[in-house]
């Protein structure tokens, strides 16, 4: 059984992200999606990530970008993986040469895990988010755990309303590579709460997928 790798999305304050580094996660999410309240500017997003420790990765979330606005992003910043949230076609995500996760919308009924997995086969995993396709997330909505969903053949993010309440019942019912929480450590939007993320990590770590 190997260990949960945590990953906090929405930081938009360096404190945020290395309150979150001394919390032990292993990755932070940047958004580049305008309209959600955690958006950052390439400003913010240069500053958290020189303020980082290494081996804390950070990866870039889109909803929909352009082609452009993407490049932009990866040439300035540098991520270490893009997330991509939206309608964005398999061609478009393994264009830009990088490893990426590719957010799948199970808000909708009838996802086909295995479907999924293979029209993304060269995704570095697949992010099991509670909206629906073209939707945002970061609304901490769960989805609906208990539907039969098929073990696709890439590693599993688990996402969508997270909190150190339910990430145990999460770890236990899916075994993910990783768990993905951005609403359920936080004390406003976009502001992350220190002692919520440690006790996330905390019930993370003590957890026995
Ligand atoms: O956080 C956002 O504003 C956001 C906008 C557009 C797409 C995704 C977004 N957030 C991601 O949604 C999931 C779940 O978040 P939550 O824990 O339920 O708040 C997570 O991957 C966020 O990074």
């Amino acid at each position: 059984m190997h260990r949960v790798r945590i990953k906090i999305c929405g930081v938009t304050r360096v404190e945020d992200a290395l309150a979150a580094a001394r919390a032990g996660v292993d990755a932070i999410g940047l958004v580049f999606y305008p309209d959600s309240s955690r958006v950052v500017t390439m400003d913010q997003a240069r500053a958290i990530s020189r303020a980082l420790p290494p081996f804390v990765a950070r990866a870039a979330l889109f909803l929909d970008a352009s082609e452009d606005e993407v490049r932009h992003v990866i040439e300035t910043l540098r991520p270490d993986v893009l997330q991509f949230h939206g309608r964005e076609a398999p061609e478009f995500c393994r264009m830009f040469g990088m490893p990426y996760l590719k957010s799948v919308p199970m808000g909708e009924d009838d996802i086909d895990l295995g479907a999924w997995a293979e029209a993304y086969g060269d995704a570095q995993g697949l992010l099991l988010d509670a909206n629906r396709a073209g939707e945002a997330g970061g609304r901490g909505k769960t989805f609906d755990w208990q539907a039969e969903a098929e073990r696709p053949d890439l590693p599993l993010v688990v996402a969508g309303g997270l909190s150190v309440d339910n990430v145990a019942e999460a770890i236990r019912r899916f075994t993910p590579y990783a768990v993905d929480v951005s609403s359920g450590v936080e004390s406003a939007p976009g502001i992350k709460d220190a002692q919520r993320m440690q006790d996330f990590a905390a019930a993370v770590i003590n957890t026995i997928g």
